[in-house]
């Protein structure tokens, strides 16, 4: 029986107070609060609680349990019963606060509840005076309302407690003041006390340089003539001065029953664009609103949405009007434009989730004969993150850079749209560079040939190749100079890397395979990915063209900490030499085994030279990440497509030359690596090349680089390399969707 009242009690309690805090909140809008009642509700629940648990005292046996739900039943019907004269209370009240409310100038009743129970003696003092009431803050609400939990608190009443604790806390409280000031702020108009402050402020000063000196003279003297608040004066001013508020002309009284409803929508004209676009209907000829641009003025406006039919511009009919007449009007108006449009009759809900992409290509509204509104169009390049906020059009999207997310949107075509513009210039023009569309399907074969070696060099004495080869193992395997050994940095392998037959294999095993899978999507989905502690490290791969310092930079990254940093043992056919051991220079394997790793897609990059194959595998770099390590990596940007995987998340640096005034000074005595001469300078062709060559990787990949480094200075490189790897392991950063999605192979 007990703990079917507490239950009862709180839930009551509860219910009272927040009529109390209901009457009181609706009350303040219109009446005088009427603060005896609230202590006349506290006081009567109490005394009603009082009389409830002396009826249940009363009854004669303690109820067995089974019988609890007719007791509850009883305790209801019971008229003498505390809970029944509770909920007839509440209800009562209830219907004298909603009477009050709607017929203020009547005259007060007392609250039928007050009145029955002749045993409890209420007093009753009705206000006579019902008159509007200044703005009675929440805050001060709820210092009532704890004011009459203070009652039950005394008699520790069931569940008052907790909520005496919340309402007391000084956090609700200091937000309740807050609120209080928001509300009183908002219901204001502001209008200026004069248009004139700084006039006035001179006028003050003046007349204190008049009046006898005190130290408060001196000082309001010092605060008017500072110049901040002349500033701010002088802004004050100019605001108002100025009317912003367009006046909209009368309505017409004449208006016929069975005209159309007009909407009378009136802009202000500033620096920014209007952010719609028109259109003329096919069939009716109609002056259409074809789309809203978000962000923009028509629909921070809120008052413009595509499908309304424009009627008037400036009071001007646009019946009739191409499009192109309306745009002129439009682009003629000062200040002011005044729309008359017939409103469509089921506005638009964008009801899509905000996309981000990447974009894999160019995009340049002015090179694009097609965009309905070439103003509208949003340019972009390669690798930049757009934001698309709609997708509702078919053709022409709206979307942001993430680096300008406070702009207005701007048009892009959608990737069907894209795809077509793609098709149709393959087909039409397949000899000639595309001006507005750079593909970013694989390397063409005459822009590859422009990347390889040149072949003549290659074949260059095969006598002097060995014992080079032989002088540089041995170099190698001191490291450098260093106690440890570095696998990845032999001659072989490099120049393996940039030998031709490595783009004709791949071509034979790419035929069949899907490692250009996504190479043609001209917007890729991205999320944010924030790799946690415990996942494993992301790829390093660095990409640059040959001679760079690509090399040099990898090497110094893990030589400042190879507990740290490591390069993956690459593989190779070659046999294995006396001072070489298996898995340290290279993983020795037998023709049939790569030829298998090749065809089964676990090859990052390989290639053949002087009749061996070599190669990175995918197993090599798992293992330098398997032991919590940071694998560094060298590519060549076609193979960049091959490990952009989620279970490698690559992140790609584009290692890049400076102009070549500083190159011919940093480079002096630097050597390149050659397979036909050993430690030969870099010559002004060399550095041209190196600088062409750049330019074409950025033009051709430049989307899948997320970090450049223009490598002048080694050490700023090297130290520009050390932060981007750090931020790619530790912050945030855009990957693709696909990487992050748990159920999503790639
Ligand atoms: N910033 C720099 N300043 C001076 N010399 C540099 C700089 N960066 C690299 N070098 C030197 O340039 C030469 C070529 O560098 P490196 O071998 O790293 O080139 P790479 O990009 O790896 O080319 P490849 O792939 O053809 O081997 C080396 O002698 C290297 O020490």
């Amino acid at each position: 029986m007990e703990e079917l009242w507490s239950t009862y009690d709180a839930h009551v309690a509860s219910s009272c107070n927040s009529y109390c805090l209901t009457k009181n909140m609706v009350c303040e809008k219109h009446f005088k609060k009427l603060p005896e009642y609230d202590g006349l509700v506290s006081e009567f629940l109490l005394k009603a609680w009082e009389g409830s648990m002396i009826q249940s005292d009363k009854g004669a046996d303690p109820p067995d349990s089974k019988d609890k739900k007719d007791e509850k039943l009883s305790t209801v019907t019971n008229p003498e019963n505390g809970a029944e004269i509770l909920i007839d209370f509440c209800d009562s009240y209830k219907e004298f606060v909603i009477h009050v409310l709607s017929s203020p100038h009547e005259p007060l009743a007392p609250p039928r509840g007050l009145n029955c129970p002749s045993h409890l003696h209420l007093p009753f003092h009705p206000s006579p005076h019902l008159c509007p009431l200044p703005f009675v803050g929440t805050s001060q609400i709820l210092r009532l309302v704890l004011q009459e939990l203070n009652l039950f608190y005394s008699r520790d009443v069931n569940g008052v407690c907790l909520l005496y604790d919340l309402l007391h806390s000084p956090w609700l409280q200091a937000l309740l003041k807050v609120y209080d000031c928001l509300q009183e702020f908002k219901g204001k108009k502001l209008i200026p006390a004069t248009s004139h402050a700084q006039a006035l402020s001179y006028e003050v000063v003046k007349i204190l340089c008049e009046t006898p000196k005190s130290p408060e003279i001196q000082e309001l003297r010092q605060i008017l003539q500072a110049p901040h608040l002349k500033a701010l004066l002088s802004a004050h001013d100019i605001v108002a001065q100025k009317d912003f508020e367009p006046l909209l002309p009368p309505l017409p009284d004449n208006i016929s029953e069975s005209e159309e409803a007009m909407r009378i929508v009136c802009l202000v004209k500033n620096q920014q664009p209007l952010g719609a676009t028109i259109k003329r209907h096919e069939m009716t000829g109609d002056i259409l609103v074809a789309r809203v641009i978000h962000g923009g003025l028509a629909e921070r406006s809120g008052l413009l949405y595509a499908g309304d039919k424009l009627v008037e511009v400036n009071g001007v009919s646009v019946e009739g009007l191409d499009p192109e007449q309306v745009i002129h009007i439009l682009a003629m108006s000062r200040g002011t434009i005044i729309f008359k449009v017939v409103p469509v009759s089921d506005p638009p809900v964008n009801s899509q989730k905000m996309v981000y992409v990447r974009a894999m290509t160019e995009y340049w509204p002015q090179e694009d004969p097609a965009i309905p509104c070439m103003d509208a169009g949003l340019p972009f390049q390669k690798g930049d993150i757009l934001q698309i906020v709609d997708q509702n059009d078919a053709l022409w999207w709206q979307a942001r850079k993430i680096s300008d997310l406070g702009t207005c949107a701007g048009l892009i075509p959608s990737t069907h749209l894209l795809k077509r513009k793609q098709r149709e210039f393959w087909w039409s023009q397949p000899y000639q560079p595309h001006n507005n569309l750079k593909s970013t399907i694989s390397i063409s074969i005459e822009e590859e040939d422009d990347m390889k070696i040149d072949e003549k060099c290659v074949e260059a004495d095969e006598e002097t190749f060995e014992s080079e080869e032989l002088s540089e193992d041995k170099e190698e395997f001191v490291g450098y100079g260093q106690k440890f050994y570095i696998a990845g940095f032999r001659r072989s392998m490099r120049l393996c890397r940039r030998w031709s037959h490595l783009s004709q294999l791949r071509a034979k095993v790419c035929g069949a395979s899907t490692c250009s899978g996504a190479a043609g999507a001209p917007y890729e989905e991205v999320v944010r990915y924030q790799r946690r502690p415990a996942d494993k490290h992301r790829l390093i791969v660095l990409v640059g063209p040959s001679g760079v310092g690509v090399n040099e930079l990898r090497r110094q990254l893990i030589e400042l900490d190879p507990n740290r940093f490591q390069s993956a043992v690459p593989h190779t056919t070659r046999s294995k030499k006396s001072y070489e051991m298996d898995g340290r220079e290279y993983h020795y394997v037998s023709k049939e085994t790569f030829e298998s790793l090749m065809y089964s897609h676990r090859m990052l990059e390989y290639g053949e030279y002087k009749g061996h194959l070599y190669g990175t595998s995918v197993d090599a770099v798992q293992a330098v990440l398997d032991e919590g390590k940071i694998c560094v990596m060298d590519l060549e940007p076609q193979g960049i497509q091959v490990a952009r995987t989620h279970e490698l998340k690559p992140y790609v640096i584009f290692i890049k030359p400076s102009s070549m005034s500083c190159m011919k000074q940093s480079r002096k005595n630097a050597k390149i690596i050659t397979n036909y001469f050993v430690d030969m300078k870099f010559k002004d062709e060399d550095l041209q090349e190196m600088e062409d060559l750049a330019q074409k990787m950025e033009t051709q990949f430049g989307q899948f680089f997320d970090h450049v480094i223009v490598n002048d200075s080694l050490q700023d490189a090297c130290a520009q390399l050390l932060s981007a790897v750090q931020k790619a392991q530790e912050e945030p950063q855009w990957v693709p969707a696909t990487w992050v999605s748990s159920d999503t192979e790639s």
